[in-house]
């Protein structure tokens, strides 16, 4: 288990834009501009991850796969990639990125075979997001019920999956804070280890979140709260650092 938590900024991509959308919903977009300039900024700031998403796939409005390529290319610190990946086509142009990992979504809710098989085959390259409205999973850009939280936890973990992102559906892009029940909960409900994500929105929230790092939180991602400048991301790798 990581001893300080790890900080994952996020660069969500629609339309060849970075933006930040609330509550996860197609059309609530704020635009940041150049996704590889975002990337490289808090490269620069000293980041060791990036998250990396591609809306457009999530939401089956096309990909960003040419440029998605090209930032997770251009980085030298560990990228997580996210956003549609459903099947060995799709998984197979994510990890010819070069990114450390992929984050699986609604194929664990659609095709879940299919999911225990590249979990068997690909070990910790695979994290499952859990998206989730209360304890019901979302799925397909986050427009589709898909189950139960913890029946679904429980299902992957028999299958050995390695890591979750866990996104509180109500807090992402609102920066209302992150919901640490939430988190708790699933830090309880499995060994493995999660990722926050959704809501953070001051160094606070990071410093709360840090104090689940015994639990088994071992990453939060933060999005809209470096955008709007809620803080830096030296600031809030300092917070983590103490
Ligand atoms: O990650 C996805 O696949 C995804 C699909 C559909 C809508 C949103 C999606 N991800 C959003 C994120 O990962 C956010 O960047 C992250 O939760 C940060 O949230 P916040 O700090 O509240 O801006």
């Amino acid at each position: 288990m990581a001893a300080k938590l790890e900080l994952l900024p996020a660069v969500d991509v629609r339309d060849g834009q970075a933006v930040r959308l609330v509550h996860g919903e197609s059309g609530s977009e704020t635009s940041y501009g150049s996704p590889l300039e975002a990337a490289l900024a808090w490269q620069r700031s000293g980041a060791e991850w990036l998250h990396l998403v591609d809306l457009d796939a999530a939401f089956g409005t096309g990909d960003n796969r040419a440029l998605i390529a090209e930032v997770a290319g251009a980085m030298d610190i560990k990228v997580e990639l996210s956003g549609g990946i459903r099947d060995d086509a799709s998984l197979a142009a994510a990890l010819a990125t070069g990114c450390t990992r992929v984050n699986l979504g609604t194929a664990a809710l659609e095709t879940p075979e299919w999911v225990a098989k590249v979990i068997a085959e690909f070990g910790d390259k695979i994290a499952v997001g859990l998206d989730v409205r209360g304890t019901t999973l979302r799925g397909r850009g986050w427009t589709r019920d898909g189950g139960d939280l913890y029946e679904t936890l429980a299902r992957l973990d028999s299958e050995g999956c390695a890591r979750y992102v866990v996104t509180d559906i109500a807090k992402d892009g609102t920066l209302t804070g992150p919901n640490l029940e939430l988190l708790r909960n699933v830090c309880e409900a499995t060994d493995k280890p999660v990722v926050a994500s959704g809501g953070v929105s001051c160094l606070d929230d990071l410093r709360a979140i840090s104090e689940l790092v015994p639990l088994g939180v071992e990453g939060a991602i933060v999005g809209k709260a470096l955008y709007a400048k809620a803080f830096t991301l030296e600031e809030a790798l300092k917070v983590v650092a103490a």
